[in-house]
Parts: C-alpha cells; structure tokens; sequence
C-alpha cells in the first residue's frame, strides 16, 4: 500500500496548477508488501539489545542508503528493508534556563549516545546524536536528505520532529533567515536535484495543513476549514485540501511563509512563540523520463511534518492555552502509543482513529516508506523527565521496521502525462492552425485582405483578429503547460535566478541582448514572477524580524541588513529581467512582420492586464500604508505637543529656579538649575522604575494566582487519590478482616496480580514499571504520613474518650453514692415517722435536713458525695438529675414490692450499672453461699464489696 499524508494520489487529469484533492481511481501499483488491514502492524523482528549497564543499543544508521535511481531491484517486486531512522538533536542551554540555574542533565556522548549525567549507566543509543553546537545543515545531511533523494526516485518519505515544548522543533523544520531548516533546505535540494538529472521531467504541487484542536485546517486555502480525513483503497487522505503546483525555490517557500501566517501559535511560559497545531507540508512529486526513454511516470509524497511540543505540568497555561495543550498531549500520547504498539511488532490492533494525527501519518508510520524522526531535546535539568520520555519515545520508534518501495503510475493519467498529452495536441492544432492561413490564402488575397483592412473592411479584420487570437490562445496555453513541468536547465537556456545577468544590458545568453522567442519572454516573465514571491516572503520574514527585534536586536539588526540586501539584490535582478524583457520585446518589434506584432501586442496586452491588476493590488497595498502613515503621524504629532508640553513646564520650573535665586546670585542659580534638573531626572526615573516594578508585582500576582489555581487542583487531585486509595485499603482490611489470618495472603495475591494486569497494559517496559514503582512508593509514603496523622488524630480523641469516660465514672460514682444517700434518707425517714407517727410539712423538712447532717457525718471522709449533694442541694442544673434519681428510686420501691411480694429478701443492686434496664434485676442475697452475688455484679462485673447496696426490705 502506498503512503500518503493529505492527497497521496497523482492529480486528476481535471486538474489545473492549483488544485483540489477528491477521491479517485487507484492509480499507484504499490510495491510493497503490506498488510490487508491497514490498522494491523506488520510482523518485524525488532534489533534492540539491551546491555547489562541499561545501555539500549542499535546498529549502524538505520535509514539505509537512499534507493539508487534508476533501480532495476525497486522496479522489480523487491522492497527495501529498514527501520525508521531517529536522530536526536540537542539545543543549547537557553538564557531563561541559565537565569534559573538549570544545570546540565543529559548530554550527547560521541555520535549516537545520549547519557544522563545523574545516572550515568542511563543511557540511549540512536542512529545520530547532535550537540548543541551542531547546525541545521549537519542535521538535513543525515536525517533527511537520504529521505528527500529517495522521495525524488519514487519513495514516500517522512521526516518530522518531536520533543517538549521549547526544545527546537521548529527552529530544525523551518529554521530562519540565518539558520534555515529542514524544509527550506530539502525544497532547494529537491530544484537542485531536477537541475541535476537531465533526461526527466518533474511536476512538483505543495500542501499545507494544521491540526489544530483536532481539526484540519487548510493553511494554503483560509477558507478550507475542519477538512475530514477520508480513507481509500490507498489509504488515508485529506478532502478538499488545496494543492498548488510549484515552479522555483523560492515559488514554494512563499506558499510556506503564506501558511504560516495562519498557523496557530501562541506563548507560554517555555515560548515566546509556541506552537499550538502540528503542521504537515507535503511535496508531491511527479517524474517521468523524456522522449523515447519514457518509461511510465512515478509518484511519490514527502511529508515534513513540525509536531507542537508536548507540554508538562510545569508548563503554565490557563484558558485556551491549556484547551491547546491537552489536545496536543492526548494526539502525541494517541503518537506514543501508536509507535508503541508497531515496535512491538505483534500483528494487533493499533489505534491510529485516535488521533487525527495517526490517521494521517498511518501510511507512513505502517512502513510504506522512509521514515526519519528527529528528537529535538533540551539538556535541562528542570526538563529533565520529559527528556527522558522524548528518548524512550524515540527509542520505541527506532524498533519499527520500514519496507520502502517505489510507487508507479502505470495508466499514464497523470498531470504530467495530461499535460504532455494536451501539449502535443495544441502544438498540432497550432501547425495545422499556421499552415491553414499560409496555404489556404494566396498572396493576392493577402494584399487583396490588406488592402480590404486598409479600406476598413471590418468582417476580414475580424476574422484575421479571431485566428490570431486563437493561436495566441493556443500558444500561451503551450506555454503555460510547458512552464509548469520542471526541467533540468543546465546546459540549455539559463533557467534559474542565479543566472541572472548583472545588468540588463547584460542578455541571458551572456551577450548583448537580441531577440528571444515568445518562450524565452514567458520564461523570463515567470522569473520575474518568482523573484516577486521571494521578494515578498523575505519582506514578510522582514516584519517578523523587525517585530522580534524588541527582545534581540544586536543579533537582529544584522539580520535584518542582511535580509534588505537580499530583498535590494533580488528587486535589482527583477529591474535587470524587466529591462531585458521590454529591450527583447523592442528587439522582436524591430524585425516583426505584422502578424508578430500583432501577437506581440496581445502578449503585451495580457501583461499590461496582469501589470495593471498587480498595480491595483499595489495602490490598495498603499492606501492601507498610507492610512497607518496618517494614523503615526498623528501619534507623532501627540508625542510632540506632549514634550513641547514637558519642556515648557521644565522652562517654568527653571524661571521659578531662576527668580528664587536672584537673591543668592547666578553662579547658585546655575547650581539650582542643574540640582532641579537632576532631580527632575531621578524623579522621572523613579516613576519608571515604580511602573516596572507594578508591572512585575502584577505579572507576579497573576502567576501566583495561576499556581494557586494549580495547587488546588492538585489538591483536590491528591486529596480524591487518598480518598481512592484509602477505600482500596479498607477493602483489603475488610477482605483481610473477613477471611481471617488465611485472607490476607489471598488479598496479596489478587493485589499483585491486578496489578500484574496493569503491568501488562504498559507493555512490560521495565523503565515505565519503574517509574511507576517509585510514583508509588512516593503515594504509599504520602499516605503512610496521612495515616500516620490519623491515628495521632485517633489517639486524641481515644484520650478525650477516656477521659469523658472517667468523668462519666466519676459521676456514676457520685450517683451510686446519692442512692445510698437516698436510701439511708428513706430509712431515716422510716424510723421518724415510726416514732412520731406520720410527720408532715415542716418536720419533713427538717427530717431531711437532719438526714442530711447525718450524711455529712456519716461520709466526712468521702468529699464527693458530699460535694455531689451539696450540688444536687444548691444548683438547680442538677434537678434532672434528682428527678432520674426519684424516677429510678420510684422504680426501685416498685421491683423491692414485687421481689418482697414473691418472697425475695434483701434485694440488692450493683451500684455502677443501676441506672441500665438491666441492672435493675435485684440481686438476689448477699449470703455467703451464692459465690456470684456475693463477689460480683453480674452484668459489669464489679467486684460487690462497696459496690453493693440493699434495699431496706
Ligand atoms: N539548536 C538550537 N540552537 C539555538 N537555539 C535554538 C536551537 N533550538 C531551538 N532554539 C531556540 O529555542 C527557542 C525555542 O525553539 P522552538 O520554537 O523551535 O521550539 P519548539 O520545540 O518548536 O517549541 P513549541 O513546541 O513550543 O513550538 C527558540 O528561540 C529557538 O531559536
């Protein structure tokens, strides 16, 4: 199955230099072997060993030698075996890492080995390693210019970059003006390469997508918004996605510089300018032999792919930056697990409808082609664990195998074929055309038709007009066509900008100018039109400058120069092409007989019509310009009126110096002057100074409030873990509590093998158990210590029971005692009224006063019984209390009537545990033979001794 990103498949024959990917006809004979089931992994052998030391080691460089050209093996059934190429490419410490004190932990040691300097027996072996001195260049050389040279002969190649947000993706795809990256440079390799191979001809398109938030956006096309991913018996591609076909260099870069203008990026705290899509420039190629050589013509994609970085939970983000980055992370997580499963090897399920991300790289991550992932990595500590998940990503990737094969195109419909086709035809029609009017009309008619038009002999005058125009039709729509198929240029006219003459006197042949054919002009104009697309993409990477030169501008103030003379150079070369047009244009119209002039006329109308079109273009360009001239001078005048404004008070408060310094003399009043001045100064520098610190005090607060947000999040995160945690171990204690001393060997058991599941879903990958292990330990810690907390919690309030417990003792105590107190009462009071009869009103009282006084005697040792009637006596908070006690007395007498009534003498009750239901059984003697009675309470087992009492019966 052939390997495809947005529009895998040769253009229609329908379509035109810029057109529009619909579903078509299966025109690719794939070479490869490939799977039915393009979801299922094909069966590979992975290579990795690991070493005692955790050294995990490959072979040599993985992507193998580009395909030779022409290759009698690819041709043939065979497909080349190999394994994704991983290069892994280092950054500098940045400023803002240095300011933070960061410190070096993973470092490049030799050419494939990146090794942590913590843990030294930590390390990874890759195909490449770059050091941060290393430069763009070194990098194409290795990871992807055997991928473009393949893709140039036929093979689908993919090179993309992964890493953490900040680590230089984007600095190695797209690079700068000084530093160009992966993209740039593959695209002049590739012009260079069709320079270099003489005998074919090429047709390259571009596209340019985003997935931003899970969604498709065209970024050569603003209006192809949330494009959907279809899938045919090729594979995957993008509906609707705009294809543009490209002639230069430069032609394709300001297709790039157009999309980036609407890519979607954004800062945070590691980027200023922060990628938040992944974006997917695709290079289609088209070639074929020439004339007799012709041997059918090859398609093949090449993908160069810029992912957003992954971001970490140090990444702070709030709003529509976090709703970015957790799309970003859950399709590079969708990546991870998608290159996790194809290392394995095993013929699964792989998840590539997770992600618009996999979906379309599922084509080429399934092996149809080359592939080179470049790791860019920051030697950072406080990166330190997400560089270390970057090298066990790109580790994974590393074992999937590759069968890369050239694709064919064997039914001839391609666009290059249909041009070929449709050029040839024109040429015929344009021969048949020519040799229609010289032969069908004689010189006689001719000068009769000439002097027919000079008479003004309209209808002749039209038709001659209409059969110019048609061929005119015809011969720019040869050129057209013609002009969009690349060929190599050496050794014939002198195609490309680097052979452009230093002056125009200067013709492109090296001579002084003479005349050129139509074809030459058209291409010249077509030059012309390139150096203004270049123009204009450096003149856009001019405002990006200018823009970031705020935070950088001694090494952007070079840049800058550099880009103007390019910008001079190239409106120079333009000037030099324009002149060489108009004097080959005088030239032709010297020597041209009337047809020619006539058709040099309609050219020349074409262009005037093209030139008038860009000139309105220009002059709307200006009005705008001048619109924002208007809108800074206005802001210029305000500036000005406020320093004319600013030095007048300044003149006044010097006058006011001035007048107060009569009395002192001039040579003070100079002193004054400057001592103002100077104050003045400090004064305006302190205000500066207050501004920026508010500014700081506010950016500050606004980050606290952001980390203050995110503790509680975290807070709440840790705070359900426990809770989940702490239900597992009661489940465990519960099961353990349930089953007895055999349980909880069983509860050991079902725990590790759960967890053995859990294992299973990371793959077994030691490194991952590892950490997980030590996540772990870490939570088991933090409970431990929340445990440990709950039972010092426990502990306090198991003291504060105890102690309410001796307190409710203490009282009972005092209780028992007022029974006593009570019944003795009560005896007394029997024996009274025995004497006195039936005492009533004031005797009571004084009985009871009386039996008081003869408690206090009684218990003068006892203070709390005593205090506990004096209380019952004096506070009226303790009258529950007494009415329990009458209620419980009323009780008593009742059970004693009873138990006397069934013939029970000398009942008793335990004095702790009389007031419950239960105590009030009355114990039965005191005797010395009932061994229970006599020694114990039978419900709190207290010994009798005091505890004891009886009712008088
Ligand atoms: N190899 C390098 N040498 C020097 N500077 C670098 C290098 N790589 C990256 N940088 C600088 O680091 C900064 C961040 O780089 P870049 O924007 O490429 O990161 P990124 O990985 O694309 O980030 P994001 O995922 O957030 O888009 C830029 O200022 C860039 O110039």
């Amino acid at each position: 199955m052939a390997s495809s990103l947005s529009n895998r498949r040769p253009a229609s024959p329908s379509s035109s230099s810029s057109t529009s990917s619909s579903h078509l006809s299966n025109r690719l004979i794939p070479r490869s072997s490939s799977t039915s089931d393009s979801s299922v992994a094909p069966s590979m052998t992975p290579t990795r060993t690991l070493s005692d030391s955790g050294l995990i080691g490959y072979g040599s460089f993985g992507t193998g030698s580009p395909v030779p050209y022409p290759s009698e093996e690819l041709l043939g059934e065979e497909t080349v075996r190999d394994s994704i190429s991983v290069t892994v490419r280092f950054r500098p410490l940045s400023e803002r890492e240095y300011q933070r004190g960061d410190e070096v932990a993973w470092y490049p040691d030799g050419d494939t080995l990146v090794r942590h300097d913590y843990n030294p027996l930590t390390a990874y072996a890759f195909d490449k390693v770059f050091g941060p001195q290393a430069n763009t260049m070194d990098v194409y050389d290795v990871a992807a210019r055997p991928v473009v040279k393949a893709a140039m002969e036929g093979v689908n190649g993919t090179v993309f970059a992964y890493g953490v947000t900040s680590s230089g993706k984007t600095h190695t795809m797209h690079g700068d003006q000084e530093s160009p990256g992966i993209i740039p440079l593959a695209i002049q390799d590739v012009f260079s390469i069709i320079q270099n191979t003489p005998g074919r001809e090429f047709l390259l398109r571009v596209s340019y997508l985003e997935i931003y938030n899970e969604v498709i956006n065209d970024l050569l096309d603003p209006t192809g918004q949330n494009l959907r991913v279809r899938e045919d018996s090729q594979g995957t591609y993008v509906e609707g996605i705009k294809e543009e076909v490209v002639l230069s260099p430069g032609h394709a870069l300001s297709f790039i510089a157009a999309g980036e203008e609407h890519r979607h990026v954004g800062s945070n705290n590691f980027n200023l300018m922060s990628s938040r899509s992944h974006t997917l420039f695709t290079l289609m190629i088209e070639s074929s032999a020439t004339g007799d050589e012709y041997d059918g013509v090859i398609f093949s994609q090449l993908n160069l792919i810029d992912l957003a970085g992954s971001e970490s939970s140090k990444t702070e983000t709030t709003g529509l930056r976090r709703k970015e980055g957790s799309y970003i992370n859950k399709s590079l997580l969708t990546l991870g697990t998608v290159i996790g499963k194809l290392s394995e090897g095993k013929a699964t399920h792989i998840p590539y409808r997770d992600s618009k991300l996999t979906r379309l790289l599922q084509s080429s991550l399934s092996g149809h082609g080359h592939v080179s992932l470049i790791c860019t990595i920051t030697p950072a500590s406080s990166s330190n664990e997400e560089t270390h998940n970057t090298l066990k990503f790109a580790s994974r990737a590393k074992n999937i195998e590759i069968y890369a094969s050239r694709n064919q195109i064997i039914d001839e419909k391609s666009l290059i074929k249909k041009y070929q086709r449709e050029i040839s035809i024109l040429k015929l029609e344009l021969d048949q055309l020519r040799s229609g009017m010289l032969v069908g009309v004689s010189h006689e008619e001719l000068m009769s038709l000439k002097q027919q038009l000079e008479e003004g002999q309209v209808k002749m005058q039209t038709r001659l007009e209409e059969e110019e125009e048609a061929k005119a039709a015809l011969m720019s729509r040869i050129q057209k066509l013609t002009k969009l198929i690349l060929v190599s240029t050496k050794n014939c006219i002198p195609g490309y900008l680097g052979d452009v003459p230093h002056s125009p006197a200067q013709s492109l042949c090296g001579q002084r100018c003479c005349v050129m054919t139509p074809d030459e002009i058209d291409l010249l104009v077509e030059q012309v039109k390139i150096l203004a697309g270049e123009i204009a993409f450096s003149t856009s990477t001019l405002k990006r400058l200018v823009d970031q030169s705020v935070n950088d501008p001694e090494n952007s103030q070079t840049q800058i120069h550099n880009l103007e003379n390019e910008i001079q150079e190239k409106q120079r070369q333009m000037r030099a092409l324009e002149q060489l047009i108009i004097e080959s244009g005088e030239a032709s119209i010297a020597n041209a007989s009337l047809v020619e002039m006539q058709q040099k006329v309609m050219s020349l109308m074409t262009q005037c019509n093209g030139k008038t079109f860009e000139l309105e273009i220009k002059s709307a360009d200006n009005c705008i310009l001048q619109e924002q001239l208007q809108k800074k001078c206005t802001e210029n005048k305000e500036l000005h009126e406020k320093v004319n404004l600013l030095e007048r008070r300044l003149n006044a408060v010097s006058s006011d110096k001035k007048s107060s310094q009569t009395c002192s003399g001039n040579a003070v009043s100079g002193e004054y002057a400057e001592e103002l001045k100077r104050k003045i100064q400090s004064q305006e520098f302190e205000n500066e100074k207050l501004k920026l610190e508010h500014v700081q005090i506010v950016e500050e607060n606004s980050g606290l409030r952001v980390q203050n947000q995110k503790l509680a999040e975290e807070a709440s995160y840790a705070k359900e873990d426990l809770a989940q945690t702490r239900n597992s171990m009661n489940g465990v204690n519960n099961r353990k509590n349930n089953d007895g001393p055999r349980s909880g060997r069983k509860g050991r058991i079902s725990s590790g093998r759960s967890s053995g599941d859990e294992f299973e879903s990371w793959n077994l990958d030691p490194e991952a158990l590892k950490m997980e292990l030590q996540a772990r330990k870490q939570r088991e810690a933090a409970l431990e210590s929340a445990l440990a907390d709950k039972e010092f919690i426990e502990g306090e309030y198991r003291k504060k029971a105890e102690e309410a417990k001796r307190r409710e003792e203490a009282l009972e105590n005092d209780l028992a005692n007022m029974w006593v107190l009570v019944a003795k009462l009560k005896k007394d009071n029997g024996a009274l009224s025995e004497v006195n009869g039936t005492a009533t009103g004031p005797a009571r009282e004084i009985d009871k006063n009386q039996a008081s006084m003869v408690l206090r005697e009684r218990h003068a040792p006892r203070q709390p019984e005593v205090a506990v009637v004096a209380k019952i006596e004096e506070t009226p908070k303790e009258e529950p209390l007494v009415a329990r006690l009458k209620a419980r007395m009323q009780e008593m007498k009742e059970k004693e009537m009873k138990s006397q009534a069934n013939g029970d003498a000398n009942s008793h009750i335990c004095k702790v545990c009389f007031e419950s239901p239960t105590a009030a059984i009355l114990l039965p003697c005191l005797c010395k033979s009932c061994s229970l009675a006599c020694s114990e309470c039978p419900i709190c087992r207290t010994k009798i001794s005091d505890r004891l009492f009886a009712f008088p019966s």
